[in-house]
């Protein structure tokens, strides 16, 4: 064992979550550790939210261009794929460079560790095996995930992407296979089929985007398909083999061959490395278990995915006010996760908040549920947009909603004020939504509720 130092609180893993936790103890003049073992600022702004909306933004513009014959003239468009890998490189990752997000956090007092924290005993983190810290308040664990590799014969060892490699692509393959149909999956066939590649979608499920209502994973298999991409839904894959320049990926329906082969299958959180077992904590556990203050033991706190309380920034941002008002004591806040929104940025986006129909079923709790059809608003008519909205409630307020439509994702701002403050569904119908916008497809669904 080498040296020891002591901190206030010692933060392992400075992705979103744990930025935000170390800058506010600092605010508040605690000495805070920061240990990471990869990039300041984790996978949002280097592998996943900021770089994969900048490829959206850029298939989308295709897309429009695309739109123009019978409704604006003529269109020609020849896309490019170098001008979205140099904004990636450039100005959403600084060429995967943290200097100015690790001069941020020790320009406002922090010590940066680089390396891999593990817990070593209750306060107590080591650095690579050897640098131990400890902490007089306690240690918070803002870890993120990592994609989740299927132990799918063959996979192992194969060139194979994760959403590491596909941000950093500085060129279109000429053919694609994407395994798994969630947001990832998702998004990323749609960004690629644009671009020319030739994709083929694979979801295990009977449905993209499984985990949300039935009508959006129907929606985007149709829409995807409708652009070219090969959606194929309820496929078990059993072998992946890689030879020379070409991935076969087979499947009960057949085998899929492509250039590239992309892993989307979830995350995974390894709490065995983490070293949970020093304060008794289950390492074979898919996240850590916290309560609603964030407290996994005493001292101890978790934010973020490794809460698997939703594998989201916003969540990861929430959870570390939730956290802070607990470790330093103001405020007595506490986590609620009825109204978590969140929004695949396919085109059209599904955007959803609280519950799905089935949740609420399995949740015991009895609900109507109204669907109404974007391509027949206003707004929807003009534009030639599909989509549609899916409310479910119970007798008195919104416990859930979906929107399938461009620019869903601002529209549920709206929904996910009514079901977090449980506005409600009479006072929804009673209020005005402006003519034409999109979101005025919500007041016509809410008029099914009679
Ligand atoms: C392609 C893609 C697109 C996404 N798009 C969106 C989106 O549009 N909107 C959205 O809300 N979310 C999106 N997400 C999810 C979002 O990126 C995550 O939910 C978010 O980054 C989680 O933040 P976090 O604070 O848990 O930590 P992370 O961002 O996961 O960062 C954790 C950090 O901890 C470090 N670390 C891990 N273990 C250790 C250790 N033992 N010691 C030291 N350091 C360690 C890691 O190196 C990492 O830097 C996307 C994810 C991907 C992959
Ligand atoms: N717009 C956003 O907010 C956004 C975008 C991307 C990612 N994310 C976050 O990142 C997380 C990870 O994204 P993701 O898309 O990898 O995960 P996901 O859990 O959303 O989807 C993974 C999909 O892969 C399928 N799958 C798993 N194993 C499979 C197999 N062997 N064969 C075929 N299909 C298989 C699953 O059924 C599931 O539909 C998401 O949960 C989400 O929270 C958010």
């Amino acid at each position: 064992m080498g040296e020891q130092e002591e901190f206030d609180v010692i933060v392992v893993g400075l992705g979103p979550g744990g930025e935000k936790v170390a800058k506010h103890l600092l605010g508040a003049g605690l000495a805070v550790a920061g240990v990471e073992a990869n990039l300041v600022g984790g996978e949002c702004p280097y592998w996943g939210c900021v770089p994969s909306k900048m490829m959206i933004r850029a298939a989308d513009l295709l897309a429009e261009g695309r739109r123009i014959p019978g409704m604006a003239g003529a269109s020609t468009v020849t896309a490019d794929w170098a001008p979205v890998a140099r904004r990636i490189r450039e100005e959403a990752t600084d060429d995967w460079n943290d200097k100015a997000a690790a001069d941020r956090f020790t320009g406002a007092g922090g010590t940066l560790v680089r390396g891999r924290g593990r817990l070593t005993g209750p306060k107590e983190v080591t650095v690579d095996g050897s640098r131990v810290l400890r902490a007089r308040r306690g240690v918070v664990f803002a870890t993120g995930s990592q994609a989740a590799v299927p132990p799918i014969a063959g996979l192992a060892g194969t060139p194979y992407w994760t959403n590491h490699e596909v941000i950093e692509a500085d060129q279109v393959p000429e053919s694609l296979i994407v395994l798994g149909g969630g947001a990832i999956g998702c998004e990323l066939a749609q960004v690629f089929g644009r671009f020319g590649a030739q994709v083929t979608l694979i979801e295990g499920a009977g449905r993209l985007l499984p985990g949300e209502e039935p009508e959006a994973g129907e929606l985007l298999a149709k829409v995807l398909a409708g652009e070219g991409v090969t959606v194929r839904v309820g496929a078990e894959v059993t072998r992946v083999d890689h030879h020379g320049a070409a991935f076969t990926v087979m499947t009960g329906d057949g085998s899929h061959r492509a250039e590239r082969l992309l892993i989307a299958a979830g995350r995974r959180v390894d709490l065995a490395a983490l070293g949970v077992g020093a304060i008794g904590l289950d390492e074979s556990a898919p996240a850590i278990g916290v309560d609603d203050r964030m407290r996994v033991a005493d001292g101890v706190w978790a934010v973020g995915d490794v809460t698997g309380k939703g594998a989201f920034t916003h969540v990861s941002m929430y959870q570390a006010t939730v956290a802070l008002s607990d470790i330093l004591g103001e405020g007595d806040e506490r986590a609620a996760y009825h109204a978590v929104p969140r929004v695949t940025f396919t085109d059209p986006e599904v955007a959803a908040v609280g519950m799905t129909e089935r949740r609420a079923g399995e949740a015991g709790i009895a609900v109507r549920t109204a669907v109404g059809d974007v391509a027949s608003s206003a707004r929807g008519w003009i534009h030639r947009a599909e989509g549609f909205v899916k409310l479910v409630a119970d007798e008195r307020v919104l416990v859930g909603a979906t929107v399938a439509a461009p620019n869903a994702g601002e529209i549920l701002g709206l929904l996910t004020l009514a079901v977090h403050s449980r506005v409600p569904v009479a006072e929804l119908k009673r209020m005005i939504y402006a003519y034409p916008a999109f979101h005025g497809a919500i007041e016509e669904t809410l008029a099914e509720f009679g």
